[in-house]
């Protein structure tokens, strides 16, 4: 009995079974949450770094194949997740096996809580600047921000709904508006379509850039908003509108801004226009929409790779964080970094999780509890490192699409070295 009353703790938000029929959630509100997740600063950002490299007709190209790139990712897995109704650290067993999935889990917190990090001290930077303190207040406010946007995420997934019930509009109206402000600041919209960038980057620089954005989410976190999906078409087109409608629309408001003021640091050209109020409800519906899935999903992997509570998990996460704000991680090369880094390293996973589902289980998996896996796999460990050193080597020959190649490099060699190793899982 208290064994059941202790799993049943842990299992609130399905974290260990898959989301039953009836308790699948309708198109809007997973709209609601996934664009309320994808709407967020950083991309804003990413836009005005996209500025200092690139004209505006290659920004809005390497947004849009950017974008395309995403969505496709983002509707294979959604499409996963709807069918089987499991969370991405519950996908990754019928790959990685019910041991290794707890090593390969642990990737997707690593990686959100640099995210997770990024943005509250960016929300935390925002407001000291805003209140003009000095470098022991700043670390404070830092350090709060990360430890209060958690706490939506230790609601769950409802609390999340509602806080993207009040963000999204207030997030489309006030980018709209930044972007149409510094356009008057500029004068004129030639001063945009003219505009020479000083440090050229290529076009598929910019695109890669657009991918790191939200690579890792849509080949990881989107699986545990689309498991509620009620059909998989609502679940592609939901996620399509995130990444479409909303990712494109904060990356190209980010780099008009950015144009127009002449400064790639978006907090500081928010309050260059003089936006004071405006852009606090700006940075903070957007960072604590995204913070909170971030945080979730975080908690989802770790309690599948430690078996225990995910509000203690995320406790601890949030602690993590906080402290690791100190570190001023909202500068915007620290953040070029780490875009760069993440559209070479994601891509082979998604490409081992599409290429298991779609063709060494020809698109259909046994449910959890009856599936027959092994404890731990090679395939995938040995595909995500070869596709890593191809991804390399090609970048050395400036050949394609990093991320592109990561991808293809892991869907095809998968299946060999699944067939080589004999690791189909049933
Ligand atoms: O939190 C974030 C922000 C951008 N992209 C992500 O994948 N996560």
């Amino acid at each position: 009995m208290k064994t059941a009353t202790a799993s049943a703790q842990q299992n609130t938000d399905y974290e260990l079974s898959a989301v039953p029929a009836n308790q699948r959630k309708s198109f809007f509100s997973l709209t609601i949450v996934w664009t309320g997740f994808v709407f967020v600063i950083t991309s804003m950002m990413a836009g005005g770094g996209l500025a200092a490299g690139l004209n505006f007709k290659d920004i809005i190209l390497a947004t849009f194949l950017g974008n395309l790139f995403l969505s496709a990712i983002a509707i294979l897995v959604s499409v996963i997740a709807c069918k089987t109704g499991l969370t991405f650290a519950l996908i990754t067993r019928y790959s990685f096996g019910a041991k290794g999935t707890r090593l390969a889990s642990l990737f997707v917190p690593i990686v959100n809580l640099g995210w997770y990090t990024i943005q509250s001290a960016t929300y935390g930077h925002f407001i000291a600047q805003i209140f003009d303190f000095g470098p022991v207040a700043e670390g404070i406010t830092m350090m709060l921000s990360a430890l209060v946007m958690g706490v939506f995420a230790l609601i769950g997934i409802n609390a999340i709904t509602i806080l993207g019930y009040i963000a999204i509009p207030s997030i489309i109206f006030l980018s709209l508006a930044t972007a149409i402000k510094s356009v008057g600041v500029a004068g004129a919209f030639s001063v945009i379509t003219e505009f020479i960038p000083s440090d050229p980057m290529s076009i598929a620089g910019g695109t890669t850039v657009v991918i790191g954005t939200w690579i890792l989410s849509t080949a990881t976190c989107i699986a545990d908003i689309m498991r509620y999906a009620k059909n998989m078409k609502q679940a592609a087109l939901s996620a399509i509108v995130g990444l479409v409608g909303g990712n494109s629309l904060l990356v190209i408001c980010g780099a008009i801004a950015s144009i127009a003021v002449g400064n790639s640091d978006l907090t500081g050209v928010l309050l260059t226009l003089g936006l004071v109020v405006p852009s606090i409800i700006l940075m903070t519906t957007n960072i604590f929409t995204t913070n909170a899935s971030n945080i979730y999903s975080t908690s989802l992997n770790l309690s599948n790779a430690f078996h225990m509570d995910r509000k203690i998990l995320i406790s601890v996460i949030l602690v993590l964080s906080a402290l690791l704000t100190l570190t001023k991680p909202y500068q915007i090369d620290s953040l070029f970094t780490f875009l760069n880094v993440l559209g070479v390293i994601v891509p082979p996973l998604a490409g081992i999780i599409l290429s298991d589902f779609y063709i060494v289980h020809r698109g259909h998996y046994a449910p959890l509890d009856e599936a027959a896996l092994r404890d731990w796999t090679i395939s995938p460990w040995v595909t995500w490192a070869l596709s890593y050193g191809i991804v390399v080597l090609l970048e050395r020959m400036s050949f394609g699409l990093s991320s592109l190649n990561g991808i293809i490099a892991a869907i095809v060699l998968y299946p060999i070295l699944v067939k080589i190793f004999k690791e189909k899982q049933d």
